[in-house]
């Protein structure tokens, strides 16, 4: 069952990423409390990389217990391992290199030099393997219960790497498909599915910009989720738009008017 989409606007996209980092670290500070340890799943792209970049300058990071923290990825390039490109180097970059993370709890997808080679099916099973053992049992679930995963939303409204019209977005069986002829490069890349996405108690849809305006209006206006795959991202219990206003400017009235002037 889908959960509403709830709607936070900010003035612009340093003060979405700040505040989204604040949420973020009290989100995962309550989960510590509450379960012993939190899980998150990370996106690529600029939004996301931000967010990562303003927690990183966080004062209040040190709120987190860094080493009861799991990372997961909701998609990677499938490039060498260290690629610039890589939506992990830069999450590393941005911040992880900086924080006490558990190795181990760091679940980076497969690089395409890695055991599989460049065979992205076999790296996705590979992942989806690795998600499944992490999994409660007691959810019945193929993936664990996250607490938030983060999305980007691209301009043409993909998220993770499910694009509009591609076979990935139809996916109700895997968890995690590998991805191939990607019309944003690179074109080989691996992405869990809308299902395994669905599966989290909390979903965050990012979008910062005005070449994000026309995704967000078409996916909180009643598109399809293969026409426009953020549409199909929500989680069990939430899910937040968090936007600035210029990715928020093209959206129906009803959902967010304008402010009086
Ligand atoms: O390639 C990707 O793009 C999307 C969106 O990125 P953005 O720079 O337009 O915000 C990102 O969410 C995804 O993880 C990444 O692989």
């Amino acid at each position: 069952m889908s959960t509403a989409p709830q709607l936070v606007v900010h003035r612009d996209k340093e003060l979405m990423a700040q505040a989204a980092a604040a949420r973020l670290i009290t989100k995962i500070v309550d989960a510590q409390s509450a379960r012993g340890s939190a899980s998150v799943v990370l996106t690529g792209g600029r939004n996301g990389n931000g967010l990562l970049a303003a927690l990183a300058a966080a004062p209040a990071r040190d709120a987190v217990d860094w080493g009861r923290l799991d990372l997961w990825w909701g998609d990677e390039r499938f490039l060498p391992e260290d690629d610039p490109e890589r939506n992990v180097t830069q999450a590393r970059e941005a911040l992880l290199d900086s924080v006490p993370l558990d190795p181990a709890r760091v679940h980076a997808m497969p690089a395409s030099d890695g055991p599989r080679g460049s065979d992205a099916d076999s790296a996705a099973e590979d992942y989806a393997a690795e998600l499944a053992g992490a999994a409660q049992p007691e959810n019945h679930s193929a993936v664990p219960a996250f607490d938030v995963l983060l999305l980007g939303v691209g301009p043409d409204t993909h998220v993770a790497s499910l694009f509009p019209e591609h076979p990935g977005v139809r996916e109700t069986e895997l968890a995690v498909i590998g991805v191939h002829g990607a019309p944003k490069p690179p074109p080989t890349r691996i992405s869990l599915t809308l299902p395994a996405i669905r599966s989290a108690r909390e979903v965050w849809l990012l979008a910062a910009g005005e070449d994000k305006a026309n995704a967000v209006a078409m996916a909180l206006s009643g598109a399809g989720e293969v026409q426009a795959p953020a549409a199909g991202a929500y989680g069990r219990s939430r899910t937040l738009w968090l936007l600035d206003s210029a990715a928020a400017a093209r959206l129906p009235r009803d959902l967010y008017p304008p402010a009086s002037p």
